[in-house]
């Protein structure tokens, strides 16, 4: 996949995507034609990443908005699409882009389906500026706050390309770091119950020829305690005003033993992952998943028949424990505002 390229586009008719659940074995393409394709792709984590699924909400809504609103429909067509839209937003409830992206091409809905695919178009356009502004700050805010000279980082879940319409967030801080020479080695957690670290940040990292390990999460406070991260690296999909940040189920765990260490815990993610009408993540609505995710991997059941799981998609990590929360408009330190 060429660095520019996003994991999803509109072809015109169509949405195209990367199905991320074939990865790294198989580069499969999707083509979404319908809004139950969008919802289906979105659920199932064909297409994921908090960006990536507010894109791909957003291009839902064209594909209803040219089904629906054909010259002469007037605004019964509207009243369909604004259905559509509802079911899209809450195909996946925590990643607070998947409603905001999905909200901010309603805007266009009177103006036409034309303008609807306008207004995502710019989107997409618009989260490859933000990337290279985020990764920026967060490049600063990392060397800020790690004396050495070059750096062991560790990173959790999925944050780069195939998360976003361009390099990422936190992967895209990382590979912005390695490209300076700044990085010894990234550590990346597997990243149970669906390996979005083991399949595709090591995917991410092998391209871009990143020295990297891949570990199983519960190595990463050992490693920690050994001396083998100097910062931990981590996205977001829905940051409350006071900057509890609700990520990927394991994060929490990262930022205590990051905070027992003293390493330096920081988040990247746009400002379409703040939800500022939120103070306490405990006010966050986590994703449950199904049990088989836990109770199986790759087709093959590894528990007892009948045993159920707890299986949470996401955890909140209080800002307490954070060190920065890094986005395209700088950076944010609310464990100093907090502490
Ligand atoms: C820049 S991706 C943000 C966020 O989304 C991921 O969740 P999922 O793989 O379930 O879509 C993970 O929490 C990432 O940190």
């Amino acid at each position: 996949m060429h660095p520019d390229q996003p994991s999803l586009r509109w072809d015109g008719e169509a949405i195209v995507t990367l199905d991320q659940r074939a990865l790294p074995h198989e580069r499969r393409l999707l083509r979404l034609t319908t809004v139950d394709d969008v919802i289906a792709a979105i659920t199932t984590l064909a297409v994921r990443g908090a960006p990536s699924i507010g894109l791909a909400g957003a291009l839902g809504v064209v594909l209803s908005a040219y089904a629906h609103c054909s010259p002469g429909t007037g605004d019964t067509g509207w009243e369909a699409v604004r259905a559509d839209a509802r079911r899209l937003a809450s195909a996946r409830p925590t990643a607070v882009n998947l409603a905001w992206a999905v909200d901010r091409v309603l805007t266009k809905l009177t103006d036409g389906p034309d303008a609807v695919l306008a207004e995502a178009t710019v989107m997409i356009d618009e989260d490859r500026s933000v990337n290279r502004q985020m990764v920026d700050h967060a490049v600063r805010a990392v060397l800020d706050r790690c004396p050495q000279r070059s750096l062991r980082i560790l990173t959790h879940c999925n944050t780069g390309r195939l998360a976003t319409a361009a390099v990422g967030t936190a992967l895209g801080t990382i590979l912005a770091l390695a490209e300076a020479g700044k990085v010894t080695e990234v550590l990346v957690d597997e990243t149970r119950p669906l390996l979005q670290g083991a399949r595709l940040t090591a995917w991410e990292l092998a391209e871009a020829d990143v020295p990297h390990r891949v570990c199983v999460d519960s190595a990463a406070a050992a490693a920690m305690s050994q001396g083998l991260v100097d910062c931990v690296l981590v996205g977001a999909d829905r940051i409350t005003a006071r900057g509890d940040v609700a990520n990927k189920i394991g994060t929490y765990a990262l930022a205590i033993a990051a905070a027992h260490h003293g390493i330096p815990f920081i988040v990247v993610a746009p400002e379409s992952s703040w939800d500022r009408s939120l103070a306490d993540g405990r006010d966050i609505v986590i994703e449950e998943r199904d049990a088989d995710e836990v109770t199986s991997y790759g087709g093959i059941r590894t528990t007892p028949l009948g045993t159920r799981a707890y299986n949470p998609a996401f955890d909140v990590t209080p800002a307490s424990l954070i060190s920065a929360i890094v986005s395209e408009h700088g950076v944010h330190s609310p464990s100093e505002v907090t502490a």
